[in-house]
């Protein structure tokens, strides 16, 4: 579905991406790494947001730059780190944006599209904010918001940057069932995070460290101890339940 090759990529004199290649098919993938290893520049690359200085991005085996906003829009939802949120507009009208590329500027919206907006904030649980002004909302409502704007796309590439930085414990867990859903549903899912306990929920965990991958596979054989001390050194411990649940903690000096 989308397939990076060779990308290389570099602000000034940092080098934040040096030579990755990866391809994502349908299924849960996150990609974890420690502050500076060129994860949102991977995302935003891939999302055809950031124009690569070296390499390509194929979606559907078309190169990603010679498609336009329009139907990369219908291809590839994408939810930022953080960012404003358009002032004096309400959740409602902020998540229908999210079919902006199904209905081109002029475009009325159909049934379909208010449809696809009830099914987005229903999923996002953001219902009860429908009329609300997005500026009036906290950081974990407005969230929220982004992430119900890019499922009301029903693109079948979702790239989702820390989309769980703002979220309380349930709707973390509420959202890692969404993208599961998702992804069983056949789409292609991949969110940067930086909790480990939460990559373990995923089909596919890629580790980026130094604009590298230096680690991909599924959870059982990233989740390491090697790796993940390669990752966070000894700012960590694994601890262990009695019921053999094990859980990556940091650890105090
Ligand atoms: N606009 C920019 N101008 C200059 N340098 C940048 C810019 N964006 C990112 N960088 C640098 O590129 C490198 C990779 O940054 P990136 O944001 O991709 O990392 P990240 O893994 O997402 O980090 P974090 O976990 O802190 O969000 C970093 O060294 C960063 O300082």
């Amino acid at each position: 579905m989308l397939r990076l090759e060779g990308i290389w990529h570099r602000y000034g004199a940092i080098e934040a991406l040096r030579g990755v290649s990866l391809e994502w098919g349908p299924g849960l993938t996150m990609v974890l790494g420690p502050n500076g290893s060129g994860k949102t520049t991977l995302l935003r690359i891939a999302a055809g947001l950031v124009a690569p200085l070296g390499g390509r991005v194929l979606l559907q085996g078309r190169p990603l730059a010679r498609q336009t906003g329009w139907q990369r829009g219908r291809l590839i939802a994408y939810v930022p780190q953080d960012g404003p949120l358009p002032e004096g507009m309400t959740v409602y009208q902020v998540v229908m944006l999210g079919r902006l590329p199904h209905l081109g500027w002029l475009g009325a919206e159909g049934q379909e599209d208010v449809r696809a907006v009830q099914e987005a904030m229903h999923l996002a649980s953001v219902e009860a904010l429908r009329d609300r002004p997005v500026q009036e909302l906290s950081g974990g409502e407005r969230q929220r918001v982004r992430i119900a704007r890019a499922l009301s796309t029903r693109a079948p590439v979702l790239l989702l940057d820390e989309p769980e930085s703002h979220l309380d414990l349930s709707h973390q867990s509420a959202l890692a069932g969404i993208l599961r859903r998702q992804a069983v549903e056949g789409h292609t899912v991949v969110m940067v995070v930086h909790d480990p306990n939460l990559a373990a929920l995923a089909d596919r965990v890629i580790v980026l460290a130094g604009g590298r991958v230096v680690a991909d596979g599924p959870p059982a054989h990233v989740l390491v101890d090697r790796v993940m001390a390669a990752i966070y050194g000894d700012g960590f411990r694994i601890v262990q339940a009695h019921d053999g649940l094990r859980a990556v903690v940091p650890s105090a000096g």
